[in-house]
């Protein structure tokens, strides 16, 4: 790029920072998620206007919320029939809503009834704003964020960059336990974390992690285990009818990061589950992403693994694929082909190991 394109691109950034105009829509916005969700992008001065639709009527939590004295105007809309209102002139749309009682349930479970709660809601999307970023919360996250991908192909309105499943929950637990084990604080330390979001799919790269950090083997088992079991530790301890904050927190800051990097605030960087070229056998992942005003940027890739990291991504593969083939599936679009045959010749990019024999 020539130096008078860059400084072109740089001009643009700085006129474009703090755009008006900004709408954020949240779909799920009275459940338990959704709610403190709500309360901290009301806070951000880079929202003009919060739209939060929920099947459950939400003028009350629309007013509550309208109370707050920050800039950004709350918009309610409730019931099914509004939610292409809802939609329209969306820049950025936050998935949140799930079938009743599946917080609790294996992603296994609730992959059924959430799929055709997240469907319904995509269809409108692809209808009513379809060049709207889309950050999706709802579980399971492997599975349904290529179901809506191919939601949006059929209707025409897939942008590969602007879909996001938001994984970045993990990153916030992995900084927290490796600022607690290293005596550091929390909000120094950046540990990237890949693959997916399942306990046998999320892997936290500890020996990337900044500051530079010595663990001992034990360390690194109870970090990872800490991670990828939090969800099932949480639900053992709390009551079904609480909020689940620190969800709500790492979800509100993919959507700031999101709508920040939208606006043309340079380097940032989140990770999530997008559509992906990284990894040879699978075409969704999540990596650390640099975001821009088109959505990704630059996909920062897969960082250097250990031989434990690299052990347990190489696990995660067959596992990573088969829930990807389960969202693809759905459509009903086509079964890809088997990414490794034992019988034939060899390939120049080895397979994992252990992927021959994974579970189907
Ligand atoms: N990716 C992540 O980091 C996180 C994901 N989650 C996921 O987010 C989802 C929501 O969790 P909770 O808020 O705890 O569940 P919840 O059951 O409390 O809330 C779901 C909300 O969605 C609404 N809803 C259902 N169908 C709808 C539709 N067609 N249109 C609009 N709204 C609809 C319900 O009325 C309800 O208010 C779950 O799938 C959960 O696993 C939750 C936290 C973090
Ligand atoms: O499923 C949920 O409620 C939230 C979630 O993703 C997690 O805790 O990792």
């Amino acid at each position: 790029m020539s130096v008078f394109n860059k400084i072109l691109m740089s001009l643009k950034r700085n006129f474009s920072y703090g755009r008006s105009g900004m709408k954020v829509t949240v779909v799920g916005a009275a459940g338990k998620i959704g709610q403190p969700l709500c309360l901290m992008l009301k806070q951000s001065p880079l929202i003009d206007e919060l739209c939060i639709h929920d099947i459950k009527p939400i003028s009350g939590l629309g007013l509550e919320l309208n109370h707050i004295d920050t800039k950004c105007k709350v918009s309610t809309h409730s019931g099914k029939d509004n939610l292409p209102l809802a939609l329209q002139n969306s820049q950025v749309v936050v998935i949140v809503a799930a079938a009743p009682g599946t917080d609790v349930i294996s992603y296994e479970e609730m992959w059924e009834p959430n799929s055709k709660v997240v469907r319904e809601i995509v269809s409108e999307v692809a209808k009513n704003c379809p060049r709207a970023f889309i950050a999706l919360a709802t579980n399971p996250i492997n599975s349904l964020v290529p179901m809506v991908s191919e939601i949006l192909k059929k209707c025409g309105a897939y942008n590969p960059n602007g879909l996001f499943g938001i994984t970045n929950l993990d990153t916030v637990r992995a900084n927290t336990f490796v600022a607690q084990v290293q005596g550091l604080e929390p909000e120094c330390v950046m540990v990237p974390v890949v693959g997916g979001h399942s306990p046998e799919t999320i892997i936290p790269v500890l020996s990337q992690a900044k500051p530079c950090a010595e663990f001992t083997n034990a360390e690194i088992e109870n970090i990872t285990s800490s991670i990828r079991n939090a969800r099932e530790n949480i639900i053992k301890l709390k009551p079904p009818e609480s909020g689940p904050l620190a969800k709500a927190f790492a979800s509100a800051r993919f959507i700031i990061s999101l709508v920040k990097a939208v606006q043309g605030y340079p380097d940032v960087v989140e990770s999530a589950f997008v559509s992906s070229k990284v990894h040879p056998f699978l075409r969704y992942l999540s990596t650390p992403l640099l975001l821009g005003p088109n959505g990704i940027a630059k996909n920062l890739g897969l960082p250097k693994f250990t031989e434990f990291e690299q052990c347990i991504f190489d696990n995660a593969v067959p596992v990573l694929a088969v829930d990807i083939k389960k969202g693809e599936k759905a459509v009903g679009i086509y079964d890809l082909p088997k990414p490794c045959d034992p019988c034939a010749p060899p390939r120049e990019t080895p397979c994992p190991h252990d992927w021959c024999e994974m579970k189907r």
